[in-house]
């Protein structure tokens, strides 16, 4: 299964932000997303996912040579802002996540497993999601995509907001799920890149490049990096 960006182009007003985007990602495989302040990251995530509508350009799912127009079903986005009813306690939520997507979940898994699996304390399940901690958003909105499997997860700066122990599980869960997805995640933590990612690819001056693979192993990896993103946006 690979993912084909073809030519994607976004501006606002005048200013040119994804400038024709041609990419493919490959299946079994985490990507990390590098890019400076402003340089179009979310931009791209919330093109591919269908949240703003791109200007030009289209992307692709391909199985066995047959590609087709991504749907939004196949992505599951984890927003760096988590976007959930405030209103609901977090089994509130999930509970009703799961019997809308009844269809897609592993059979025999209930509610109590998933909240196992991001380490959700018993307590903290029927609390409002209103006052959830940043970390605990971004848990529950990974839970969607743990829920639903879509082939296609993006992630905007995750792990972030995690404490290490919880960011430590969250990281052995995308490395369980590469297998059977495409996982692209921008951040700006250049060690997390370097140890959780298989490929890096940087968004610079509107268009992707990706970065050749013995970078992220090379004792210089971070100094190539910075670098390269300096080079690129012609900031100082
Ligand atoms: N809805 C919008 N209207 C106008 N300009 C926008 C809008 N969304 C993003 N931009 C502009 O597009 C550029 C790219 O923004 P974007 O948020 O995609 O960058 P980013 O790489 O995710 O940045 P960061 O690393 O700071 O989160 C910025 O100059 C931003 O101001």
């Amino acid at each position: 299964m690979e993912l084909i960006l073809d030519n994607i182009r976004k501006s606002y007003s005048d200013k040119q932000v994804l400038k024709g985007i041609d990419f493919t990602f490959e299946k079994g495989k985490i990507y990390g997303l590098l890019g400076r302040n402003g340089a179009g990251k979310t931009s791209l995530f919330n093109c591919l996912s269908g949240e703003t509508p791109m200007d030009r350009g289209g992307v692709f799912l391909r199985r066995e040579n047959v590609s087709l127009p991504l749907r939004e079903d196949e992505i599951g986005y984890v927003f760096s802002l988590p976007i959930l009813p405030e209103f609901l306690t977090g089994y509130e939520f999930v509970k009703f996540y799961m019997d809308i997507n009844r269809d897609k979940i592993e059979p025999g898994r209930t509610i109590g497993d998933y909240f196992d699996i991001i380490r959700f304390e018993e307590e903290d399940r029927h609390r409002l999601i209103k006052g959830y901690s940043h970390g605990m958003k971004n848990k529950i909105q990974m839970l969607c995509f743990i829920i639903t499997r879509p082939p296609l997860i993006l992630l905007d700066e995750p792990l972030t907001s995690f404490d290490v122990v919880v960011a430590l599980e969250i990281k052995k869960l995308l490395r369980e799920m590469k297998q059977d997805h495409i996982i692209i995640f921008s951040t700006h933590i250049l060690q997390l890149a370097a140890d959780l990612c298989d490929e890096l690819v940087i968004l610079n001056q509107g268009v992707l490049q990706e970065i050749p693979a013995d970078t992220l192993h090379s004792p210089e990896f971070e100094e190539r990096i910075i670098a390269l993103l300096r080079d690129g946006d012609g900031h100082d």
